[in-house]
């Protein structure tokens, strides 16, 4: 009987669910869009419930499609957007707010009140993060104290907090797990990244009760089972991880200095330390990369890019620039550049390297000759100057240039972008023959406890090249248009004050 891995990726604009086979190869792929709610400007909010829905949805449309009983899947892993903040009643399983998305900035004073305070340091030293709206525990606070009497429910132990992980696993046991894995811990600023335990001082810092909190647990290892009445059997959940973590994985970025970047909503670079976490002294965060079973944490170094793939969205839904996110590389293409135009997509802030809560989006440079296809090509520019800046500070932390970028997520089948991140940084951009890599490596986690592949070799092994773009750019002309890219990004900055 030939075994299958189901991979869950719920990501921040759809839920997709994918079927791997033995030889890592995708059998079926179902995806569902999802609504965005934006109630005011800077907040951003999912519905849990239509999460849930969703991913239920298209994992029983991806097995029925595929002609796959439960019976032959000998693992589900599960991938997320990270930070998400959900809380919900653990008797009725039901959220007690909408939940509150990692591009959210609500909670952008308490964050500055944290800093203007001097927190900075204690909070760094022991996350590796930074105090920003980004993480988790500033929105868990601001739900349990907007909510009517969320806190007190807190305190008496009735609710239970989860990032999407925690979710998904909660609803798909019926309730019985109530756990996250290291890599999502490590994003919520509540968890020691040394010890990858929660930790009292952060606890009562952001003032979150422990009795909200899940269990943290491995990236790759039998958690627990799933409903039967889900899918028809109960299947082990054997992997999790945080979407960005998982990418890493299923990019086979197993030794130290390999590094990724994904453009999927966002953009987010992460280069591999090792099993020491590292600091950074340019502005990016340090993080938990994943965990199996028994062997030491594997950390990682992150730029995170807060608008990527998502300004694309924008010109399509805002804009009605074109219907498909795909036809934005043919309307860039017809023109040889910018022509000037440089698109900031500072929408909901920008995070690294310059984690400023209050930029806001702008085009400048435009003139009397500007275009729609000016405009497309000055936003897909702007998503690789973004990435570039983070790269760079990437090399200097590593005080070594890297070798190459392996790139996955939905933009990066746009070859005009990858292109130009080549020209732009001047590393060769690597695409996978599988760019869904997230889900991947959520499958690779999955089937690595569960015997369906044996370690990590055997997965470097089935890693396939589709295509190299290498750099073409002068130095002279990379500075020139970089110091250009840094001038608009200054005029963007703290616009919201
Ligand atoms: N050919 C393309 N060129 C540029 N952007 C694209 C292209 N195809 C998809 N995108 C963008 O990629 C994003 C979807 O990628 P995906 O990896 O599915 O994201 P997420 O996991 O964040 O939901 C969307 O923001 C979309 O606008
Ligand atoms: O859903 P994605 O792919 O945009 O990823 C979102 C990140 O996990 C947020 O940190």
């Amino acid at each position: 009987m030939t075994t299958y891995v189901l991979a869950l990726d719920q990501g921040t604009t759809s839920s997709r669910a994918l079927l791997f086979n033995r030889r890592a190869q995708v059998v079926a792929l179902e995806q569902m869009e999802f609504r965005q709610y934006y109630p005011q400007p800077g907040r951003v909010e999912h519905d849990a419930e239509e999460i849930w829905n969703t991913q239920l949805a298209v994992a029983r449309a991806c097995l029925r499609k595929a002609g796959v009983s439960a019976s032959e899947v000998a693992a589900v892993g599960v991938t997320n957007q990270r930070e998400t903040t959900v809380i919900w009643d653990r008797r009725t399983g039901v959220p007690i707010a909408p939940a509150v998305v990692w591009q959210d900035r609500r909670t952008s004073d308490v964050c500055e009140a944290l800093m203007s305070a001097g927190e900075a340091p204690l909070v760094t030293g022991k996350t590796g993060l930074r105090i920003d709206p980004y993480f988790s525990a500033t929105k868990i606070a601001w739900l349990l104290d907007n909510v009517p009497g969320a806190r007190a429910r807190a305190e008496r132990g009735e609710l239970a907090f989860g990032t999407i992980d925690t979710w998904l696993m909660w609803k798909l046991t019926g309730g019985a797990l109530h756990a996250t894995d290291v890599s999502n811990a490590s994003r919520t600023l509540l968890c020691d990244l040394r010890t990858g335990q929660w930790d009292d001082e952060l606890l009562q810092l952001f003032n979150v009760p422990e009795t909200l909190l899940p269990e943290i647990v491995p990236s790759s290892d039998v958690l627990g089972y799933t409903d039967p009445e889900l899918f028809g059997a109960p299947i082990p959940i054997a992997g999790v991880a945080g979407d960005q973590q998982a990418a890493t994985f299923g990019q086979a970025c197993f030794e130290p200095g390999c590094a990724k970047n994904t453009y999927g909503t966002g953009g987010f670079l992460l280069m591999n330390v090792g099993e020491t976490p590292r600091e950074s002294l340019h502005r990016l965060i340090a993080t938990a990369g994943w965990r199996l079973d028994e062997d030491p944490t594997q950390y990682a170094l992150e730029g995170s890019v807060f608008i990527a793939g998502a300004v694309v969205q924008w010109l399509r839904d805002g804009l009605q620039f074109f219907k498909s996110a795909e036809e934005i590389e043919s309307l860039a293409r017809s023109v040889p550049d910018s022509d000037g135009v440089y698109l900031v997509p500072a929408f909901v802030g920008l995070g690294a390297p310059h984690w400023d809560s209050d930029a806001r989006g702008l085009i400048v440079g435009l003139t009397r000759g500007t275009t729609r296809a000016h405009i497309a090509r000055a936003a897909l520019d702007g998503i690789a100057f973004q990435c570039a800046e983070v790269l760079d500070a990437m090399q200097r932390d590593a005080h070594t240039p890297l070798k190459e970028l392996r790139v996955d997520g939905g933009a990066s089948r746009n070859n005009l972008l990858m292109q130009f991140q080549a020209d732009i940084s001047g590393v060769p951009v690597i695409r996978p023959a599988i760019t869904e890599t997230t889900a991947l490596g959520a499958a690779f986690l999955a089937g690595l406890a569960t015997g369906v592949w044996t370690d990590c070799s055997e997965i470097a092994s089935m890693w396939r090249v589709d295509r190299v773009f290498e750099p073409a750019m002068s130095q002279d002309q990379r500075d020139t248009l970089m110091n250009q890219w840094t001038r608009a990004v200054g005029r963007a900055r703290k616009w919201n004050q």
